[in-house]
């Protein structure tokens, strides 16, 4: 049921992490990270506070290179954001970042289509219309397009955060805590159109979340990082109720230490 966290990825997996490290000066931020997912599929990251999830997006992304080990994207070798392979990646990509990184001095619909415009891939009248499109497939009114994000909720403001994120029709959507802050039927609503929108467009899609129902009931893949590392990683459909009561328990920090799913016990042993 498990990848044990030292086993080697399949390198011809769609997303293929291999021994992933990024360290800020001594502090080992992402540790000898494996990972792989398959195209169209979608998984859940988990973890407690600075176990590494964000910075993990974000050599993904290619905001941070790695001081060790690989990322492959569908074969292409995007470890170094300077990779020559890397260029070809930035349109496939699409992330939504923590704080959603709305520019307040733009409109809605030049948020989302910030990157056509910048590239000059679209003039500002297709990219209005398009930015409407895509406010419909987040269920924002086009009436939105016109204001700042700062007229919007927060709840708005995440769906303009994810309608910028899926403008280049991405082939892998990376979304950190798209539902942070919302309330719980908020949450569940963003997450459902999330899965839908993924579906119809089989989008592979990694997201990090706080909420263990979420990852186990809209992802097909779930994997906790812990302190740096990955120590649990496999499909959601096979967790049973004792490990994810002890996935919750680290979750909230009220775990006396992490497990491994292979067993079910704690790397102490202790549980059964
Ligand atoms: N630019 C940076 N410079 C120095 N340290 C950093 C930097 N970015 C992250 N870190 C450190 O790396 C560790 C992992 O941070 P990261 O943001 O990935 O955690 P996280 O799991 O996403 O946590 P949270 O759920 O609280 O957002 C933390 O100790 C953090 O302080």
């Amino acid at each position: 049921m498990t990848q044990p966290a030292s086993s080697s990825p399949d390198a011809s997996a769609f997303v293929a992490i291999n021994k992933l490290t990024k360290k800020f000066g001594q502090k080992v931020a992402v540790n000898e990270v494996d990972l792989m997912l398959a195209k169209g599929e979608t998984m859940a990251i988990i973890g407690p506070s600075a176990a590494g999830k964000s910075v993990l997006m974000k050599c993904l992304v290619g905001i941070y290179g790695a001081d060790k080990g690989t990322i492959h994207l569908n074969g292409d070798d995007v470890t170094n954001s300077n990779a020559p392979t890397r260029p070809d990646w930035a349109e496939k990509i699409g992330m939504l970042f923590q704080q959603n990184a709305l520019f307040d001095s733009l409109s809605v619909w030049e948020n989302i289509c910030f990157r056509q415009i910048e590239l000059g891939t679209l003039n500002r009248k297709d990219a209005r219309d398009r930015a409407i499109e895509l406010l419909g497939l987040v269920g924002l009114a086009p009436e939105s397009a016109d204001l700042k994000p700062s007229d919007l909720s927060g709840g708005m403001q995440k769906r303009v955060g994810i309608a910028r994120a899926i403008s280049s029709d991405p082939e892998i959507l990376l979304l950190d805590n798209p539902t942070a802050g919302l309330d719980p039927v908020l949450s569940n609503h963003i997450e459902l159109m999330i899965a839908k929108i993924a579906e119809k467009r089989g989008t592979t899609v990694i997201s990090i979340t706080n909420d263990m129902h979420i990852a186990r009931t809209r992802y097909q893949n779930l994997t906790m990082m812990y302190d740096g590392k990955v120590y649990w990683s496999g499909k959601t459909s096979e967790i049973d109720d004792a490990h994810n009561a002890h996935l919750t328990q680290m979750l909230d920090g009220s775990s006396q230490g992490p497990i491994t799913m292979r067993t079910g016990k704690r790397e102490d042993g202790v549980y059964a």
